[in-house]
């Protein structure tokens, strides 16, 4: 199989097609992840979103500081722990939900008291622009963030309703999970790497594998998550764990890169979605590898290295229940169903967000991984 295969490209101008939906369905039961093109206002959003990104990380870490906020707002280098991401290499500006004050006072959902998911608002750096260079017109920080939020909101609609005709629902359940979706708990994060950092630490080091990830080994804690990359470079050092296929030798698999596609949004499958599929959708393992060849020796004494994804990562509201026995009894062929792998969940006490919540009361992070643990951590039944 090749890389393609594996990452195969998927094209959303007509979400209604039924050959969409079936190469959907065969991209996510393979490997979980694709490039989805025909979303050219997503991607025209992106790119500005990527500018202003650009523009906000190369000011000096005191401006930057200005919207410090470990949930919503800028992160620097070492400005938090994580187990996946490490610190030591990347800074973050991260986003959550634009919501207007009446949704907040109204609605006892978004109560900061009654959620750690609502209970911290946005901070946007102020004066930041970037110049796009064919209209000739600046975009201020906010403006061009919040409009790729909002375009994130509208395909991510668009792509509940594709995965629910995948699965085969019947036509009057196709809004099934786009209803669970509604208060949905999603961040744009932008994150920059800073590779010439994590090359230079690497020099000084008897490296051992772990030395050489950006990004350790993981699975998203999510439904399913977007990633946007440099159109010149791509992906850069993302790559996924294929898993033999059944009849290939056991426990066999091997990493491979992420292909680079222009003008396409990277899609993946997280491992809410493969619980609420009882595992047919695949939440598959990835890391970011240092490409140590990405720049040559000249370049790299003149000019700083770093690596910007902007990435979209979103959850269904955080009261709604994750049954796989929900969605298999809303399909036309009842008698495909298999048993029930994963017990039944909220949302909320799976989402990575809930970490916090998990430190206080001293229990460790799901997201810490090794290469050798269990594929999908969090997921098994007695754990929940
Ligand atoms: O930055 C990237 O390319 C990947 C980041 C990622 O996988 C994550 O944050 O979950
Ligand atoms: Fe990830």
């Amino acid at each position: 199989m090749n890389d393609e295969e594996d990452v195969p490209i998927l094209d959303f101008s007509s979400s209604s097609s039924e050959s969409l939906s079936k190469k959907l369905h065969q991209a996510c039961a393979r490997s979980g992840f694709f490039y989805a093109t025909g979303v050219p206002s997503v991607l025209e959003k992106a790119r500005r979103a990527r500018k202003v990104c650009d523009a906000f990380f190369s000011r000096d870490v005191e401006t930057k500081m200005r919207c410090f906020s470990l949930k919503k707002g800028y992160v620097p280098i070492n400005g938090t722990e994580n187990a996946v991401r490490k610190p030591e290499f990347h800074e973050k500006f991260s986003c959550g939900r634009l919501l207007e004050s009446y949704e907040r006072s109204n609605d006892p959902y978004y109560d900061p008291n009654r959620s750690l998911f609502f209970d911290c608002e946005n901070t946007f750096p102020r004066n930041v622009f970037g110049v796009t260079r064919e209209k000739g017109e600046e975009d201020a920080f906010e403006e061009a963030y919040s409009s790729l939020y909002r375009e994130m909101e509208r395909f991510s609609e668009q792509l509940l309703r594709v995965f629910a005709m995948s699965l085969n629902m019947k036509e009057e359940e196709l809004e099934y999970f786009v209803e669970r979706s509604r208060k949905h708990v999603t961040n744009l994060v932008a994150l920059r790497y800073d590779v010439s950092r994590a090359k230079r630490t690497l020099k000084k080091k008897e490296e051992d594998e772990d030395d050489t990830l950006l990004v350790r080994a993981h699975t998203d804690p999510t439904d399913f998550t977007c990633l946007f990359f440099d159109d010149e470079r791509g992906p850069n050092g993302l790559q996924i764990l294929i898993e033999e296929e059944e009849g290939g030798a056991r426990g066999e698999s091997r990493w491979i890169d992420v292909p680079k596609v222009p003008n396409a949004m990277l899609v993946n499958v997280g491992d809410v979605l493969m619980a609420w599929t009882n595992g047919e959708y695949k939440s598959t393992r990835h890391r970011v590898i240092l490409n140590r060849n990405s720049n040559n020796e000249e370049e790299e004494e003149e000019e700083e290295e770093s690596r910007l994804s902007l990435v979209w990562f979103h959850c269904p509201n955080y009261d709604a229940l994750i049954d796989s026995r929900d969605v298999d009894a809303r399909k036309k062929n009842l008698s495909n169903t298999t048993p029930p792998k994963y017990a039944p969940f909220l949302c909320k006490d799976r989402t990575h967000f809930q970490q916090t919540e998990r430190t206080k009361r001293g229990l460790k992070d799901r997201q810490l991984t090794s290469t050798h643990d269990t594929r999908v951590r969090g997921l098994d039944v007695e754990n929940s």
